[in-house]
């Protein structure tokens, strides 16, 4: 376990089975459709990249940048998109693809954002919940795992661009942050 962690909260194995659960449920879902899914960076890339594989009708995918955290472990409150997306979703499924929603603004600006450009559908698919953490009251259609009332970190997740390579998911120590 990388030293700066507290504990791990899920093994590679663990992540890897959910992501496969979480893939097929997609698969039934959108059975007869092409959904465009949309990877919000840089925290959803690992969790987009293994999904994917584990959906089986046709799909799309493109990318966009938010950025609310910076390089701390609280969110600034100001959501901003820094790399905009390839294709125009009107008239698409969209499914946005994140890593965790933890206080929901990222997620409840990106929602508006695709209802605006007028996607056909808007679902949310999350790898992680932290509902601790809720300021608006915004839930993902499907998530992973519930999360506790900590900054966790790996599998994307990072903290002032660090730790997004591990290849498993821990409780940060606190001590990292609080000391700089
Ligand atoms: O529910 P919220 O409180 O809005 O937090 C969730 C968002 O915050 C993180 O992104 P961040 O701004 O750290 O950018 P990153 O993905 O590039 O790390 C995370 O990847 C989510 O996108
Ligand atoms: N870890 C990393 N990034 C995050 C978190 C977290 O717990 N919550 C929101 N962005
Ligand atoms: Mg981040």
């Amino acid at each position: 376990m990388h030293p700066d962690l507290e504990r791990i909260l899920f093994d590679e194995e663990t992540l890897q089975a959910k992501v496969a659960e979480m893939g097929a449920t997609l698969s039934r879902d959108y059975a007869g459709k092409t959904p465009l899914l949309i990877c919000i960076l840089k925290g959803a890339a690992l969790f987009m990249s293994d999904l994917v594989k584990r959906i089986d009708v046709p799909i799309e995918m493109d990318f966009m940048a938010i950025s609310s955290y910076g390089q701390s472990t609280k969110s600034s409150g100001a959501v901003r998109i820094l790399y905009d997306l390839e294709r125009p979703v009107e008239g698409r499924d969209v499914i946005i693809v994140e890593d965790i929603v933890d206080t929901g603004l990222t997620l409840a600006y990106l929602r508006d954002t695709m209802i605006r450009r007028q996607a056909a559908s808007v679902k949310i698919v999350s790898l992680f919940d932290k509902p601790s953490g809720r300021k608006v009251d915004i839930q993902p259609d499907y998530f992973g795992f519930t999360v506790p009332d900590a900054f966790i970190v790996g599998y994307g997740l990072d903290y002032a661009e660090r730790y997004r390579n591990l290849p498993y998911v821990g409780i940060l120590k606190s001590d990292i942050y609080a000391t700089g």
